[in-house]
């Protein structure tokens, strides 16, 4: 099997345009890869770019220039190219996303939010109802909240349904953005040996992480992003 994710040479700059059409370098000559089986961490100071590394590969922002390279199902997808539906369908089987925050649907009820993305892969909504019965538990999510929306959730219920949504499915790259951020000691405990489960079932993650515990708990490698600065270039 290929390796599942590899990055080569992206560069990325956000034009300001309500400045004038600014040009923003955010990196450059981005270059690493991620195994089957392994957690990368993007390191580095606050701003340097590490969300937005996580959002290009994702397809949410667009690149200048590089490659983005994913094994989807035995073909290799450049998401810095692909279009639009191609991405979509990356998402659907191969590319997970756990961002830090849950975007809520109204009037879906969390076991149906979580259920989803088996669903649109075409899993009976009963068993992936069950699995996400199951993950919800793992994740301690008192069982009378499962039927309400979780607009209303506290801040670390939300990140559990958005775990739980995130890692329902057997995607073969995960991307995590401080997926234990407003979690207590219990459920970063649970959501480290969920990370560790994947890992054994191949999965290639790639994840930022503040809690430096749970960095050291879950890392294979940490990528210092700061090598890929364009200001560090220029100086
Ligand atoms: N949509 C955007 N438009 C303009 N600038 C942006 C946008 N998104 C990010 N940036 C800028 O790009 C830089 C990198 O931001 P990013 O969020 O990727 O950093 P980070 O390393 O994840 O930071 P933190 O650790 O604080 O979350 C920052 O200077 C930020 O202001």
């Amino acid at each position: 099997m290929a390796t599942p994710l590899v990055v080569s040479e992206v560069s990325k700059s956000f034009t300001m345009h309500l400045r004038g059409g600014l040009r923003l370098p955010v990196v450059s000559n981005v270059s690493f890869s991620v195994a089957g089986g392994e957690c990368v961490v993007l390191g580095g100071p606050s701003g340097i770019g590490k969300s937005s590394i996580l959002k290009m590969l994702y397809g949410n922002y667009a690149v200048d220039s590089g490659q983005i390279l994913i094994d989807h199902l035995g073909r290799i997808i450049d998401i810095a190219t692909a279009d639009p539906r191609a991405v979509l369908d990356v998402r659907r089987s191969t590319l997970g996303y756990v961002s830090q925050f849950l975007r809520t649907v109204p009037r879906v009820s969390t076991l149906d939010v979580v259920a989803e993305p088996l669903v649109a892969r075409g899993v009976p909504a009963v068993e992936a109802r069950d699995k996400a019965a199951e993950l919800l538990s793992r994740l301690n999510l008192p069982k009378e909240h499962w039927q309400l929306p979780p607009a209303t959730f506290s801040g670390g219920e939300q990140q559990r349904v958005n775990i739980a949504r995130g890692f329902i499915t057997n995607h073969n790259v995960l991307l995590l953005d401080e997926p234990t951020a407003s979690l207590d000691a219990t459920n970063r405990a649970v959501v480290v040996e969920m990370i560790r489960a994947k890992k054994k079932d191949g999965v290639a993650l790639l994840g930022i992480f503040h809690d430096e515990e749970v960095r050291e708990l879950v890392a294979d490698r940490i990528l210092d992003v700061s090598q890929f600065s364009p200001r560090k270039a220029a100086a």
